[in-house]
């Protein structure tokens, strides 16, 4: 058993949101929390691992005892330590100065084929020019060929086409292209980071001025680090390594001059070229009642957990907000307590923090919020509104107050992105304490409805709860037949937040309907223009066969596209045996995973019950959530043993499992604003079975036998008999034509589901906010 020391840094991972390690045997390990936190230590079956990242300082390896350096560099291939076999320390060194020797290699080849690209390109470009020059000249009569035919337009159009092939060959997507973008992108999250380990963290209890001026001043000084890491980082590994810096030397054509000087200019031109947002670079801050992993209870988990880092990606500072429900290993107090009032307590909060795949995570630590994660919306109406409200004040200010990597994130550019009713109350709280007093003038906020069934109801008293002007009532009172003239916290976030997003273009059609909006569609259609879908994404190292940790072990297997045929059957063996059912290959297994609450649609699998017992088929729900449901799968399991599984309670192991292992998941949801589950289903080659609506019907286009199209099967209503018929084509299908079901596996597991399309749309939804007044 070899083991990692303590790594006291960052390492930033090509595959973006983990530690990988791959042990000899092949077993993939990972570190999803990976942080820099001294004296943690990680084990590794087997010797010869290797790190796939980018180590921004020196890592300590300690192997049976002995301490192993591996230098700064970008690691791309096997790290290879021979410690139980007797392999000295300085083998491993060794092994890390070749592997970066290999990669100054391939940089320096890269350069020198850019500088001559980029001179062919210039040749050829004042060839065109002295021939657009000729041409001018011809047509004044100047011909300087008169006895030849003058060259046609669509010979200069060759000549363009030329240049532009060339230039685009030159930053295309060769190997050698793509190693250059990511040392490019490695360097500016170097920079990210140098910023974040050495900038000084700010006083405690600043001013929003104070804090104003410091992050100007920080501005600079991140400037000048910038500069001085730069070069460091290519050239601490050459230190550390005389052949290297031989190896350099032997570069006699060219020379080692010129190379350095096309290193200097592509780095400066890495300093030019612009992170993805481009000019859009934003401080973005989602405020949100859950976060995965730390706490979950549904989708909004899933999506506060990854969406950020998918900002991140695209050169944003990103930062999450979440309360501190228990003891979280990554976070670390940061020294920051405020004291916030709520129905006129004292509360004294803490901040905690984690910086993990580029996005910063800032815990609120309060007695109010411990040991809720299991019951985060639970307790008294009062009790809720009350958490809720402090958690919104608190957030508000942690731009000014919680320094991240040593610098605040300050007001300026700066988006807040509240989500669902249980933090609606922010862009309230920034209106009516900030902007309307003259403070965090350029702030913006964004409120995305995952779920508007749930609004933050109560009787129009509940008003003093929130400590709010007199005035601001009236953005709280809704009146409809249902519940009369009541408080309304999510209309009010819906009234005064600068944008507005759900999370699917259904969805979003469906909300502005007597039906879908649930007493808001007066309030949405009103303010339509600021309005906008997105379809969510997913965590696409979470929720990935080929990396998923739940299928790591009890039998189950990590599986891709191309090992679908038996790795997917042997997670269904698996599924089989560790819930006792008859381990069967040939009989399709349906996977349910949800909330168990009305929105689900459980009664309609209830009502299909009887029909479905009939076929020769497995059942496995998984769900909690509203007492009589629970029972009610408890009670399908308990009258069909052979057949059903109703496991209550919730696992996310499970889920994966399930996910993983089923065939077909069904989805009979009433409404549904997007669903995550179909999404992670189709990754898995898992085929989904769902009433056609909200994202689910903009995200499962319905299989088309004809055409060989499609990625599953679709019901129109929410009706049992509808839901039987869907069940059945997709049963007869995966009897009787194997081919088709391949086929709607595989597209299923080959769409892009990543959360970095969606990321580029809520940017676009980030500017316009931006430049709202
Ligand atoms: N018992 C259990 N054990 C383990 N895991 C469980 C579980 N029950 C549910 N989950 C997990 O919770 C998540 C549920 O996500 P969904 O998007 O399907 O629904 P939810 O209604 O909570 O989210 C709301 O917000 C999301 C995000 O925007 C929208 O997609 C959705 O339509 C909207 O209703 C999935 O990750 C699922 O695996």
């Amino acid at each position: 058993m070899a083991s990692i020391g303590s790594l006291p840094f960052m390492i930033e991972t090509k595959t973006e949101s983990s530690l990988l390690l791959h042990s000899n045997n092949n077993r993939l390990l990972r570190f999803p929390f990976f942080t820099h936190r001294p004296g943690r230590s990680i084990e590794v079956t087997g010797i010869n691992a290797e790190v796939v990242g980018m180590c921004s300082r020196q890592i300590n390896w300690c192997t049976k005892g002995k301490l192993w350096k591996i230098e700064p560099l970008r690691v791309t291939g096997k790290v290879s330590v021979e410690g139980e076999d007797g392999g000295e320390p300085e083998d491993a060194l060794r092994a890390t100065i070749e592997k970066s020797k290999k990669v100054l290699a391939m940089q320096r080849d890269l350069l020198q084929q850019i500088a001559e690209r980029r001179k062919l390109a210039s040749s050829i470009q004042s060839t065109s020019i002295n021939q657009e020059e000729d041409k001018a000249s011809f047509e004044q009569g100047n011909d300087p060929f008169p006895n030849v035919e003058s060259s046609s337009t669509s010979g200069d159009d060759t000549v363009e086409d030329q240049i532009g092939s060339i230039a685009s060959s030159s930053y295309g997507d060769s190997t050698e292209d793509k190693e250059l973008e990511t040392v490019a992108s490695a360097v500016s999250r170097g920079f990210n980071k140098i910023e974040k380990d050495h900038g000084e963290p700010l006083p405690l209890n600043k001013a929003p001025s104070e804090v104003e001026s410091t992050k100007h001043v920080n501005k600079t000084s991140s400037k000048t680090e910038w500069s001085d890491a730069l070069p460091s980082f290519i050239s601490t590994t050459a230190e550390t390594s005389t052949p290297i810096d031989e190896e350099l030397v032997d570069l006699k054509e060219p020379s080692l001059e010129e190379v350095n000087n096309w290193e200097t200019d592509l780095m400066s031109e890495d300093i030019k070229s612009p992170p993805l947002a481009g000019a859009n670079v934003m401080n973005v801050i989602l405020v949100a009642a859950e976060c995965a992993p730390w706490s979950k209870t549904g989708g909004l988990g899933d999506v506060a957990g990854a969406l950020p880092k998918a900002l991140a990606r695209r050169g944003h500072r990103v930062m999450v907000v979440a309360p501190l429900y228990g003891d979280y290993a990554e976070p670390q107090y940061s020294g920051i307590r405020k004291i916030y009032k709520v129905d006129g307590q004292d509360l004294e909060v803490a901040y905690f923090h984690a910086f993990i795949d580029g996005v910063d995570f800032v815990f609120i630590e309060c007695p109010m919020f411990r040991h809720m994660g299991h019951n985060i919306y639970g307790g008294k109406r009062e009790d809720i509104l009350k958490r809720m409200a402090l958690f919104c004040k608190a957030a508000v200010e942690v731009p000014w107050h919680v320094p991240c990597g040593g610098v605040c994130y300050g007001d300026g550019n700066l988006v807040f992105i509240a989500n669902d009713w249980h933090t609606a109350l922010l862009p309230v709280y920034l209106k009516a304490y900030y902007r309307d007093n003259g403070l965090m003038t350029y702030t913006r906020s964004i409120l995305v409805i995952h779920n508007i069934a749930h609004q933050g109801r109560g009787p129009v008293a509940d008003f003093s709860y929130v400590d709010l002007p007199g005035h601001y009532l009236d953005l709280f009172k809704l009146y409809d037949p249902v519940g009369g003239e009541h408080f309304n916290i999510f209309a009010a976030g819906l009234k005064t937040a600068d944008r507005v997003v759900t999370v699917s273009h259904g969805y979003a059609w469906e909300v502005k309907t007597v039906e879908g909006g649930w007493g808001l569609h007066g309030i949405i259609n009103e303010n339509d223009w600021k309005f906008k879908g997105i379809v969510n994404g997913i965590d696409t190292q979470e929720w990935n066969p080929q990396l998923d940790v739940y299928l790591t072990s009890d039998g189950y297997t990590n599986y891709s596209l191309a090992t679908l045929q038996t790795g997917k059957p042997q997670c269904k063996a698996a599924l089989q045996k560790e819930l006792g059912l008859p381990i069967r290959e040939d009989v399709p297994v349906i996977g349910f995973i949800g909330r168990l609450d009305q929105q689900k649609g459980v009664d309609l699998i209830a009502e299909a019950i009887p029909w479905m017992m009939g076929q020769d088929v497995q059942l496995i729900m998984l769900g909690s959530g509203r007492p009589d449901l629970e029972q009610m799968l408890k009670e399908f399991e308990h009258q069909h043993r052979d057949k059903v599984r109703g496991w209550v309670g919730f696992s996310v192991q499970t889920a994966h499992r399930i996910t993983a292992g089923a065939d077909i998941l069904l989805m009979p949801s009433r409404f549904e604003p997007c669903g995550l589950n179909q999404l992670y289903a189709m990754n898995y080659g898992t085929i989904p079975v769902v009433h056609a609506v909200g994202g689910l019907r903009d995200t499962v286009q319905p299989f088309n036998p004809y055409d060989e199209s499609g990625l599953g099967w679709t019901f129109d209503s929410a009706e049992a008999g509808k839901l039987i018929h869907a069940l059945g084509n997709c049963f007869l299908t995966y009897r009787e034509y194997k081919k088709s079901w391949e086929g709607i596996q595989r597209r299923g597991m080959t769409q892009d589901l990543s959360w970095d399309h969606a990321a580029q749309n809520y940017e676009e939804v980030l500017v316009a906010a931006k430049y709202q007044w």
